[in-house]
């Protein structure tokens, strides 16, 4: 079954558009002028219960306002929205029990109780039963290890801490779908692969599906078989993140290190005749060449021979630049 169905989602937002100067502004009060921001451009997917999905776009691509219209805060301007086979902004005291959310900027925690005062509200507002909370939040509390936060005020907490509590929060009614926007953003290193884990293990042990919103690539690689990539409200990608990489990632970095300065001119005029893309490094006497797989050897020949090299290292393209040249060439599919 799917947990998530969108046909032809459309949002558009009417906002006023001021006119500049003072003479604008004084015409403004008279007659005022709206332009219409279609956010979510007619977008069709579908979400297979049990999938972690990566929602992925540049800023104002759309995501926000998507999950916004999947957890039913805003109405859609047109299409159709089935989520855990409801319609969510309108039946919605029975459907927010059915999901959760966590929006990495906001808290969901009261700030000046303890986190298991949060808790227990929550569970009331969600009117969970004593034994099923009992066993179910035990459970999340030793995953996310937060046993020794549950008596601290919120304000208290760090950031890494709190985002810890916020996703149990979330989970407080152990819904079968979780949508997180930006759940890693501000988090450091260590506190980041802690909730990965955690989310791989609720996938694994729950079934939870998990919709997720990042700017952190590192998040989508540790996390989801599968993207959905937005730009300007409409779908460009989705599907698997090995084949986008296998279509878009093909190629490898080879990073020069000469022991004195080399120019992009005689870089390129070595290696003509290759599929050669020289970039220069951080240093003047680093250079990178991006080429095909398959022609590693000849340019690491070539260079070699003519200039003594410090140090050399090949690496694969990066997710993160994948997707960038992705937006730059505007569309995915092709
Ligand atoms: N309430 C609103 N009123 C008017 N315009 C809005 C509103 N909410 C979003 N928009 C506009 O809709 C577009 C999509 O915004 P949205 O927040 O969904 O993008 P996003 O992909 O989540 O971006 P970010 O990564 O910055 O959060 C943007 O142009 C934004 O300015």
């Amino acid at each position: 079954m799917n947990a998530i169905e969108v046909e032809q989602l459309r949002k558009e937002f009417k906002v006023h558009k001021s006119r500049s100067g003072l003479v604008g502004a004084f015409r403004d009060l008279w007659t005022r002028r709206y332009v219409t921001i279609r956010a979510v451009d007619g977008i069709s997917f579908a979400v297979r219960q049990g999938e972690i999905v990566g929602y992925i776009g540049e800023n104002g691509a759309g995501k926000s306002t998507t999950i916004k219209m999947l957890t039913g805060i805003l109405t859609p301007t047109s299409g159709r929205i089935v989520v855990n086979g409801m319609n969510p902004h309108k039946e919605r005291e029975k459907f927010v029990r059915t999901i959760g959310v966590v929006f990495g900027q906001r808290s969901q925690l009261w700030w000046d109780i303890a986190v298991q005062e949060s808790f227990r509200l929550l569970k009331k507002v969600y009117r969970v039963p004593d034994e099923q909370y009992r066993r179910h939040m035990g459970e999340v509390i030793e995953m996310l290890d937060i046993g020794p936060l549950l008596d601290k005020p919120v304000r208290k907490l760090s950031l890494g801490q709190r985002m810890r509590c916020e996703l149990a929060a979330a989970l407080i009614h152990n819904p079968p779908l979780l949508f997180l926007d930006e759940p890693t953003i501000g988090l450091d290193v260590l506190v980041k692969l802690n909730i990965r884990q955690f989310l791989k293990q609720l996938n694994e042990r729950y079934g939870t599906t998990i919709l997720l919103t990042t700017h952190d690539m590192s998040d989508i690689e540790a996390l989801c078989e599968r993207v959905i990539m937005l730009d300007e409200g409409k779908i460009i990608y989705d599907g698997s993140l090995g084949q986008l990489k296998e279509k878009w990632g093909q190629g490898k970095r080879i990073s020069f290190t000469f022991v004195e300065e080399a120019t992009l001119v005689a870089l390129q005029e070595l290696t003509t005749g290759l599929d050669v893309n020289w970039k220069q490094g951080e240093q003047p006497n680093v250079w990178v060449a991006h080429v095909p797989s398959g022609g590693v050897p000849e340019v690491v020949s070539r260079v070699a021979a003519r200039y003594p090299l410090q140090d050399i290292h090949i690496h694969e393209v990066p997710t993160e630049e994948i997707i960038r040249n992705i937006y730059q060439e505007g569309a995915a599919n092709g």
